[in-house]
């Protein structure tokens, strides 16, 4: 089990900011955490804490029972059991991937080598590039490298800074399900930090959402999406409306926090008559801008509506 309970957390540089506050979870072994958060909010410095980069004060990190020192007390930072694949992805640019790949193997066994690197290059589907040189390589397919190269040494714990942010949407897809069925099958914890929803909600088994390096919320995906609290944790899964409860004959005026498809136009007069603003097109469904008591309301229709109109709006 990873357990991590940080206190707080400052940068040397930055004495008076507080970067992280008040932290702490665990998750099992071969489990897979995502940190989910807006830019700036803590989340590869999270990372960097786990991996031992900074030190931290009154806070524990600990994996299997055994306390995490942190880099004061060992030569090299960062833990031996442990794989960090950071956004600089750190790769020998005059050698293959396939050589990139193999420096952070034994080397004592040629074939059983080269059967690992490709059993990695499958991983994240780049076999076709095994004899390229990485400085010839995309940003994306350097990602990529870095992740097969982490994986190289099986590490126990797997940290992940945003490991798609240059991968294209069809790609991304299938290396996703790729790796993180590779990681389960294996039984590697991993922690991702992402602010992309749909990692946290089609891979996740625990998330972790940060807000100015404070815990906003943590549960599991199906929970988390199923009450979603406020706008903060509500705007990672879509566009937000908010509207008071008194509007929908609830008893409190509590506002409430609504995704798109949570609303739609009612046939009979509601208390919530919108004016259209715009309409977006989204494929399998319009997304459809309104106006209503000068906030801005989202919700989805079949086809699009002209804007000025006015209709009445109901929840799902
Ligand atoms: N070495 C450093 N020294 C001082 N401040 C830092 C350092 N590294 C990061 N910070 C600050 O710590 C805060 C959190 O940064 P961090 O990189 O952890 O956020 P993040 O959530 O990973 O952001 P992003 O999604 O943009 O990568 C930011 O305000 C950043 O400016």
């Amino acid at each position: 089990m990873l357990k991590v309970n940080i206190d707080s957390f400052k940068y040397q540089a930055t004495p008076n900011k507080v970067i992280l506050e008040d932290i702490s979870f665990s998750i099992n072994k071969g489990e897979h955490l995502v940190l989910l958060g807006e830019s700036g909010c803590g989340k590869s410095t999270l990372l960097h804490l786990i991996y031992g980069l900074e030190s931290l004060k009154n806070s524990e990190i600990s994996w299997s029972g055994k306390t995490l020192l942190g880099p004061s007390f060992s030569l090299i930072p960062g833990e031996p059991f442990m794989k960090l694949v950071s956004q600089q992805f750190d790769l020998m640019p005059f050698i293959s991937v396939a050589e990139n790949i193999a420096s952070h193997l034994n080397r004592r066994d040629k074939e059983s080598d080269n059967k690992r690197v490709d059993e990695l290059l499958n991983v994240v589907d780049l076999s076709d590039f095994k004899a390229t040189k990485a400085k010839h390589l995309s940003g994306g397919q350097k990602q990529r490298v870095a992740i097969a190269k982490a994986l190289a040494k099986a590490p126990e714990v797997l940290l992940l800074d945003e490991p798609f942010s240059n991968i294209d949407n069809f790609l991304k897809n299938k290396l996703r399900r790729n790796l993180f069925a590779y990681l389960k099958e294996k039984n590697i914890t991993c922690i991702t930090a992402t602010h992309d929803s749909e990692e946290a909600l089609s891979f996740a088994d625990t998330v972790l959402v940060l807000k100015d390096g404070k815990k906003e919320c943590f549960g599991n995906p199906t929970e988390i999406y199923n009450s979603l609290s406020n706008k903060y944790v509500a705007g990672f899964f879509g566009d937000v409306s908010e509207i008071e409860g008194t509007f929908f004959k609830n008893t409190t005026s509590k506002t409430e926090v609504l995704l798109p498809h949570q609303l739609k136009i009612s046939e009979e007069k509601t208390a919530i008559e919108v004016e259209i603003i715009n309409t977006e097109f989204k494929g399998s469904y319009y997304l459809i801008i309104s106006k209503f008591n000068k906030k801005v309301i989202y919700f989805q229709h079949f086809k699009s509506l002209k804007t000025g109109i006015k209709v009445y709006l109901k929840k799902v």
